[in-house]
């Protein structure tokens, strides 16, 4: 970190979805961005102070959850999601110049752009082997650095506008046209983000072990506060076979009565939940709030208490 020009890592190199994402962050342009070969790498530089904040891949519309970084912000030293974004995700083929699609036997990319250009793959190039690639902007930069063992990268095709030795061999490869992907800016632990009434809370739940009924206990803290789900997925925790947390993201803030007093309830059933953070939702639509959830409920409930406590009449 230098004076107050705030340093960013991110999942690199440079034109990956990711820096894509990074680049919505007013001021992010003008800040300095470091690229990590991995998401740990660019979480962890966060961690040691080497850097204000990391963006990171969390979620695709079409293959789900990016589990390197659902794994690696639920362990380790606590981190916070302060910010999400949004990317429309498409793809292109490339290729060095001279090779053609029929000459094409083996393709980098990125795990998660792999499998969104499934259909496209098994109709096009369907003998291709698939080589593992850290992002598909790596995949793609390999090709020009030479000495590497496949023939073709799937990309953004911002990569291969913004290099010349790189030829598109072909467009809109995504399976789904309206594919999105999901980032979040991650930071260390601070204030609390401003609620903005469109927030999103995000908590991972070790589910207590041994209990009949465990998961329904913890998704009832919510569903009995009014608050609405948007993600849930159960991660193996890695230390024994069918031992799993829950990564949830819930509708609303940490400082909402109703996601707070949900908060309290997971806490209560499973006492190492770990908090990562309430945020602007990127598509800005507002919670569905339903008026005994409200704030307002929540604090004439608590005053009714008070006064049956104190001995005063309830009503
Ligand atoms: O490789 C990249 O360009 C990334 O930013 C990573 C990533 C991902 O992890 O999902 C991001 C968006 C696409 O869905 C494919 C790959």
């Amino acid at each position: 970190m230098s004076g107050s020009v705030l340093t960013y890592t991110f999942l690199g190199p440079e034109g990956t979805f990711t820096e894509a994402a990074l680049l919505q962050v007013p001021g992010a342009a003008d800040a300095n961005r470091v690229p990590c070969t991995n998401v740990n790498t660019a979480l962890e530089r966060v961690r040691q102070g080497e850097a204000d904040a990391a963006m990171v891949p969390i979620e695709n519309s079409v293959e789900g959850g990016v589990t390197a970084t659902l794994d690696a912000i639920a362990t380790g030293t606590e981190l916070r999601i302060i910010r999400e974004a949004l990317v429309p995700i498409t793809f292109v083929l490339v290729a060095r110049p001279g090779v053609k699609i029929s000459d094409i036997r083996r393709v980098s990319t990125h795990g998660h752009a792999w499998a969104q250009c499934r259909l496209w793959v098994d109709e096009n190039i369907p003998n291709a082997e698939y080589v593992p690639g850290s992002s598909t902007a790596a995949a793609a930069v390999g090709l020009l650095e030479g000495d590497v063992h496949y023939d073709a990268a799937i990309c953004a095709p911002l990569v291969a506008a913004e290099r010349p030795g790189l030829n598109i061999l072909a467009e809109n490869i995504g399976d789904n046209p309206g594919a999105v992907t999901r980032f979040v800016l991650v930071s260390r632990p601070g204030a609390l983000t401003e609620r903005t009434g469109a927030d999103k809370t995000t908590v991972v739940v070790p589910l207590p072990e041994d209990r009949p009924g465990a998961l329904m206990e913890i998704l009832d803290q919510f569903a009995t506060r009014g608050v609405n789900l948007s993600r849930i997925e159960s991660r193996p925790t890695g230390q024994y076979l069918g031992h799993y947390f829950f990564s949830i993201d819930a509708d609303g803030h940490a400082s909402d009565a109703r996601v707070a007093d949900a908060l309290a309830g997971l806490h209560r059933i499973s006492p190492a939940t770990r908090f990562l953070g309430s945020y602007a939702r990127a598509d800005e639509q507002k919670a569905f709030v339903a008026p005994h959830t409200s704030d307002a409920a929540f604090a004439s409930a608590h005053a009714w208490v008070r006064a049956i406590l104190g001995g005063e009449p309830g009503a």
